[in-house]
């Protein structure tokens, strides 16, 4: 059975200028201590997929309109509040962009660190002490003994990522969501928060979902990826396919569009005009607009669905479904 099981997902916000259909019929699923990498422009709908399913949607104006996210038995999308406590911020746990989204400004570390082992477990103070102690020197806080009792803003931008990271990985969660945990980061730091995840998993074990805009990150960290354009997966496949053999033109088209793919001296390749806007939902296939290979029949019926390349390779293109591609 996998750890988690989304299926249908529908996450809408319904605002004053129109509903935004954010993510719209996501089915995916994760086995234990794999590394899913969920790509995609900004606004294709990866983080309202993850915030659903942490139950971090503002309603309103957003709404879930549809779907089960199984997670061991529990469904995370209709559960009671004592199940949702006990999973979120123990079993699952989520880093973000902004460190300053997880951690408070006003409490000294050691105390945002022992604050979920003291809900969660049987544990007396100085046993989470210990814990959290030991915690920040696994994610490289040097001389953490003292450095523990610092608040947020005493730390460097990169300490306060490793900080974050510590503190969703204490109560050795099953499952770490990742939003885009080191885009802020220069290239150096991103380097070692990126190893620092993957050493993390390897000690706990832990599944990850991991989302970027950078195809270029997902080689080196994860086991499969699954590309969203405008509120839906149009492909997924194992990493090494999706880099090696992408099918649907936006895959492509993002692959293209790695800086280092690119040919010395070209000019950069970028994806040509905008996503859709989601409050309006056009027939056909909602990337035709924007691809060079999109004809007629791309344009109209039902936007297409994803079909079997191979063995777990899946995309949505119907020129490719046709063999015409
Ligand atoms: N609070 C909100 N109110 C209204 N619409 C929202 C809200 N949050 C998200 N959306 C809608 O959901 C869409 C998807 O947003 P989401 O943050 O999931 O994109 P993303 O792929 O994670 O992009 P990014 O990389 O910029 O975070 C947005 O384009 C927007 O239309």
């Amino acid at each position: 059975m996998p750890l988690l099981s989304v299926k249908d997902l529908r996450t809408y916000f319904h605002t004053r200028s129109g509903v935004f259909r954010a993510v719209d019929g996501v089915s995916f699923s994760l086995e234990r201590g794999e590394t899913l990498g969920i790509v995609g422009e900004s606004g294709s709908g990866k983080s309202v997929t993850c915030y659903s399913l942490m139950g971090l949607i503002p309603t309103p104006p957003g709404r879930i309109e549809s779907g089960t996210a199984m997670f061991d038995g529990i469904d995370l999308l209709n559960c009671t509040p004592a199940q949702a406590r006990s999973i979120r911020g123990k079993r699952v746990s989520m880093i973000f962009q902004d460190p300053m989204t997880s951690l408070n400004p006003y409490m000294r570390v050691s105390d945002q660190l022992i604050e979920p082992l003291m809900i969660h477990e049987d544990i007396t103070k100085k046993e989470a002490l210990k814990r959290a102690l030991e915690m920040l020197d696994a994610v490289g806080i040097n001389d953490a003994a003292s450095r523990i009792h610092y608040f947020p803003h005493e730390f460097s931008g990169g300490m306060r990522q490793r900080v974050m990271i510590a503190m969703a990985l204490i109560t050795k969660p099953e499952l770490l969501i990742a939003d885009e945990p080191t885009t802020a980061l220069d290239v150096t730091v991103q380097a070692q928060i990126l190893e620092l995840i993957k050493k993390m998993q390897a000690d706990i074990g832990m599944a990850v979902v991991f989302i970027t805009h950078d195809l270029g990150v997902v080689s080196g960290l994860c086991d499969r990826v699954q590309v969203m354009y405008a509120g839906k997966i149009v492909e997924t496949a194992d990493t090494r396919t999706l880099f090696y053999e992408p099918k649907h033109p936006y895959t492509r088209a993002l692959q293209r569009s790695i800086p280092s793919m690119q040919p010395k001296g070209s000019e950069l390749y970028t994806i040509k005009g905008l996503p859709p806007d989601l409050s309006k939902p056009l027939p056909g296939c909602s990337f035709a607009a924007r691809c060079e290979f999109a004809v007629d029949a791309c344009r109209a019926g039902d936007d297409p669905v994803l079909a079997p390349v191979k063995d777990g390779h899946l995309q949505a293109c119907l020129r490719v479904q046709a063999g015409e591609l």
